[in-house]
């Protein structure tokens, strides 16, 4: 056995059933809503990571269909994938080879298409501003199209969620409502052959996601996601569960292996943003030395394109009670306004940013 697989899993990562927020309100489900949207606002000032348990809104069958899709557009000759060139577009959609991909300047053993919300005039000599390339495999189109409408579904479902959970009033989440219901949402289909194991590289270096909320699907390979845990988080003393080759400076790396039936979720550096840093997007990286083609689909469910992205007042209350608590005030006279520490951002500039970065030719996403 592998040290990583040795890593717990669930010990530290929460499973959070979404159903009482996909079925229609009722006097019935809310005090089953807001034990979700505590859930959420917990998972999220811990590791900004949780299982989301989908299985009342999403079948096996279909997660088995774009998987199959998946398989099939990855084995096809290369010359075959090359037509869906990303260098044909914006040099973000489309088709990334091998190694394409590089994070912290260290190219990634991975192979993947990658998908934007569609523009309303394409010009893809502008960044991401080009037009999606689809496969020609048979059904591949229609079953994703039919995907990132369900995941914009869910979307828009657990960003209400987690309003109620950061104590959001009813306008409030309205306001931050706007700055999520034109989603300029990301989906990636990620096919990992295994990296040799004397190979000292990623299958996907060490990275925080950028934007909002990702579900991950991904096939049953397990030992391949990991997840970085701060020492400071970590709830029980490392010394009990994490082998020492688990240990690297600071925290260490667990397995979020798939659970059937959940997505790994994740809150990127937007939501770092909206609640000035109470939530974290916490770094994660891919290493799949299993001897099989892992297929991962990350949706990544991000702001609208010109979405002012700053801090909410719901999350600065929080944090001024907080303070307050800790420094003793007994009444409203000694409150104190919790400082803004992160700037607005405009998310389009900021993903435009981002991206750049993201292929061979350039720096490296992280670095
Ligand atoms: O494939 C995975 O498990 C994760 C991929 C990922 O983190 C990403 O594409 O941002
Ligand atoms: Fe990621």
């Amino acid at each position: 056995m592998d040290s990583a697989s040795r890593v717990g899993t669930s010990t530290n990562l929460p499973i959070i059933d979404i159903s009482p927020w996909l079925e229609p309100s009722s006097t019935d489900n809310a005090g089953r809503r807001k034990d979700v949207s505590a859930a959420l606002h917990s998972a999220c000032l811990t590791h900004g990571f949780f299982y989301l348990n989908i299985s009342s809104f999403v079948t096996p069958d279909e997660t088995d269909e774009l998987t199959r899709l998946a398989r099939e557009f990855f084995s096809l000759p290369e010359e075959e994938k090359l037509k869906l060139s990303l260098s044909n577009q914006d040099g973000a959609r489309g088709y990334a080879r091998l190694k394409e991909n590089v994070t912290n300047g260290l190219a990634d053993n991975h192979e993947g298409l990658d998908f934007y919300k569609p523009v309303q005039m394409p010009d893809r000599t502008k960044p991401v501003w080009g037009e999606n390339q689809w496969p020609t495999v048979s059904g591949f189109q229609a079953k994703y199209q039919i995907w990132i409408e369900k995941m914009k579904t869910l979307g828009m479902i657990v960003m209400e969620a987690m309003s109620v959970g950061l104590g959001m009033s009813h306008d409030e989440w309205e306001e931050l409502k706007n700055q999520v219901d034109d989603s300029f949402w990301v989906m990636r289909v990620i096919g990992y052959p295994p990296l040799p194991n004397d190979e000292n590289g990623f299958s996907c270096g060490a990275h925080k996601d950028y934007g909002c909320l990702t579900f991950l699907y991904a096939d049953p390979t397990p030992n391949a996601l990991q997840v970085f845990i701060p020492n400071s988080k970590l709830p029980i003393s490392p010394e009990d569960v994490i082998p020492p080759e688990a240990k690297t400076a600071g925290g260490v790396w667990i397995n979020a292996d798939p659970i059937p039936g959940c997505f790994v979720c994740n809150i990127g550096e937007m939501w770092e943003v909206w609640t000035n840093g109470l939530y974290s997007a916490t770094l994660h990286q891919v290493v799949h030395r299993g001897s099989n083609h892992r297929v991962s689909i990350p949706f990544f469910f991000e702001p609208n394109f010109d979405a002012l992205v700053k801090p909410l007042a719901a999350a600065l209350r929080l944090q001024d009670c907080a303070g307050n608590l800790t420094n003793g005030a007994k009444d409203h006279s000694e409150e104190t306004t919790h400082a803004t520490k992160y700037k607005p951002a405009v998310y389009g500039d900021f993903l435009v940013g981002k991206v750049g970065g993201n292929f061979a030719t350039s720096k490296g996403k992280y670095d």
